[in-house]
């Protein structure tokens, strides 16, 4: 968790970029002599002291300044509200930061702080939800932390406008509901009860978290890639474990640093994806590969109206995000279910009784269909009352594109906007007995817009929610059909590292039907 502390922290300082600049990766520390690091140094700290004072003047002049800007605090020099925002999250209850400063300035729809090393509007409930999804690339546009932004490369999270429009499109005619949904049903099934014939069978006891992060990994990398050898996805995986480490991290490239294993690891992943998207393409010239067999194959084959195509370099970069994007999501959700499961028997059994009847309806052995799904509709709710207490994705992060004009408050061009699905998921208005597990709110007509916002909202809004419905519904399906289980950590708490998991990973004791 320091680690994200020191990203803000270092954040809010170029610092990085100077490092970044200056220390070139082929100085070796150790042949450095302390009297030439000593004349290194000082100019380096008196750069920083100055530039230290100068945003503390700058920030202070915008306090000061005739703007009228929302109420709330910048906080401390640097650190700004981050310390405050960290210890919610630490403390399991990330809504707090948002929910204390609504009731000390009396429950405004936004107020301003800074966190992550920069100025930023908080806009809160529904009403600030709608706002920021409904003026992406107008006011707004998607904003990630500069970490993010370096690992990834050109990518959909990582650019802006039409060519991101263009971008979500190509990668939409995969993963929409059309698509996605209606072919893969039945892949997902086959790759998830093998999961659980070589992962849960026979065992006594299983640490969920861990154990459905490799199922997570693996179904990605079958849909995506077509792979299938063990090793071949042992080695990604690990590469990848590496990768992730430095995506919240100081971006300092400088031998030993988290960051600069990453960026070797996101490499080396690269590199890896580039043979394996060459092969494909010889594969598919030579007839030995489907168009429609992965996401690969049809990104290598599908072009736009204008007959452009994606690049290999778009289409390593972008399987990267993907990996990265549904990788932890779809794991920490089904983690968090079977906690849900397990602490309310009453709605575990309707879920077995729903899932039995859907089983009984096919021949034996018979994969999930598509219809099959669909009629999922008891267990579903239960997974949106799971994300809805606590959301995978707690909020994401905007950046002003003009001055805007809010709630009568002024909004800065630059500033970086904050909307918090934690908060509004858990608000008295939105939600009646908010805390109550309960998955009746969402029968009928269910909850109002933009008050259940798991998946984000607007053009922006998660670009694998039909996957991650699926992945889980398949994985509930097969897992309640063959076990029941006991928590063997009763409320054990969770904690936010940035995803909401279980402690100890929800270790648990299975007991086959
Ligand atoms: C339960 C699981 C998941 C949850 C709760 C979730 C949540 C979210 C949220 C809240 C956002 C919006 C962030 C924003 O407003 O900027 C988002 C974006 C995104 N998600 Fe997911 N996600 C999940 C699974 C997945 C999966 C399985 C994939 C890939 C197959 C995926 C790919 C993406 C991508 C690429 C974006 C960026 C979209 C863009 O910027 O245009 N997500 N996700």
């Amino acid at each position: 968790m320091f680690s994200i502390l020191r990203l803000f922290v270092f954040d809010i300082l170029p610092i990085q970029l100077l490092l970044d600049i200056s220390i070139h990766e082929h100085i070796h520390l150790s042949t450095v002599s302390s009297t030439k690091m000593i004349q290194f140094l000082t100019p380096v700290l008196l750069f920083i002291v100055l530039y230290v004072f100068w945003k503390v003047y700058k920030t202070q002049k915008t306090g000061r300044s005739k703007i009228n800007l929302p109420p709330g605090s910048f906080g401390w020099p640097f650190l700004g509200e981050t310390l405050a925002f960290l210890r919610a999250n630490w403390d399991g209850v990330p809504e707090r930061f948002v929910q204390e400063r609504v009731e000390k300035y009396g429950s405004p729809l936004v107020f301003k702080t800074s966190l992550l090393g920069d100025r930023m509007a908080v806009l809160c409930g529904h009403a600030g939800n709608k706002f920021l999804f409904g003026n992406e690339n107008k006011l707004v546009a998607v904003w990630w932390p500069l970490p993010v932004r370096k690992l990834f490369g050109r990518c959909l999270i990582t650019i802006r406008g039409d060519e991101a429009k263009w971008m979500r499109k190509m990668l939409l005619s995969y993963l929409g509901p059309e698509a996605f949904a209606t072919h893969y049903a039945a892949t997902m099934d086959a790759v998830t009860r093998r999961h659980i014939q070589v992962h849960w069978q026979g065992k006594e006891e299983v640490n969920v978290f861990q154990t459905v992060k490799v199922y997570a990994f693996e179904l990605a990398c079958r849909l995506f890639l077509s792979l299938e050898e063990p090793n071949h996805i042992a080695k990604l995986a690990s590469l990848f474990n590496i990768f992730m480490k430095g995506i919240i991290e100081l971006p300092i490239n400088f031998p030993g640093t988290r960051f600069y294993s990453s960026k070797k690891a996101a490499a080396a992943i690269r590199t890896e994806l580039m043979m394996i998207i060459k092969a494909r393409r010889v594969e598919l010239e030579e007839g030995n590969a489907s168009t429609s067999q992965d996401l690969l194959s049809h990104l290598l084959t599908s072009s736009d109206e204008n007959g452009r195509y994606l690049t290999e370099n778009d289409i390593a970069n972008n399987i990267l995000v993907l990996l990265f994007a549904g990788h932890d999501t779809s794991a920490v959700s089904i983690t968090l279910l079977l906690k849900s499961l397990g602490e309310h028997p009453n709605v575990y059994d309707k879920v077995l009784k729903e899932q039995i009847e859907i089983s009984n309806a096919k021949e034996a052995g018979e994969l999930l269909k598509w219809e099959d799904i669909q009629k999922m509709k008891y267990s579903w709710n239960v997974v949106s009352e799971v994300m809805r207490l606590t959301p995978p994705v707690t909020g994401a992060y905007r950046e002003a594109l003009v001055d805007i004009e809010y709630a009568g408050y002024t909004i800065p061009k630059g500033w970086k906007l904050h909307w918090s699905g934690s908060h509004t998921h858990r608000e008295e208005a939105n939600f009646e007995d908010p805390m109550r597990f309960d998955p009746s709110r969402f029968e009928g007509a269910g909850p109002r817009p933009f008050t259940f916002v798991p998946f984000g909202g607007g053009p922006r809004m998660c670009l694998g929610k039909e996957f991650a419905r699926l992945e889980v519904l398949a994985f509930l399906h097969n897992i309640v059909t063959n076990f029941k289980w006991d928590l063997l950590i009763p409320n054990e708490k969770i904690e936010y590292d940035p995803m909401p998991t279980p402690v100890k990973g929800l270790p648990i004791r299975i007991h086959p039907h």
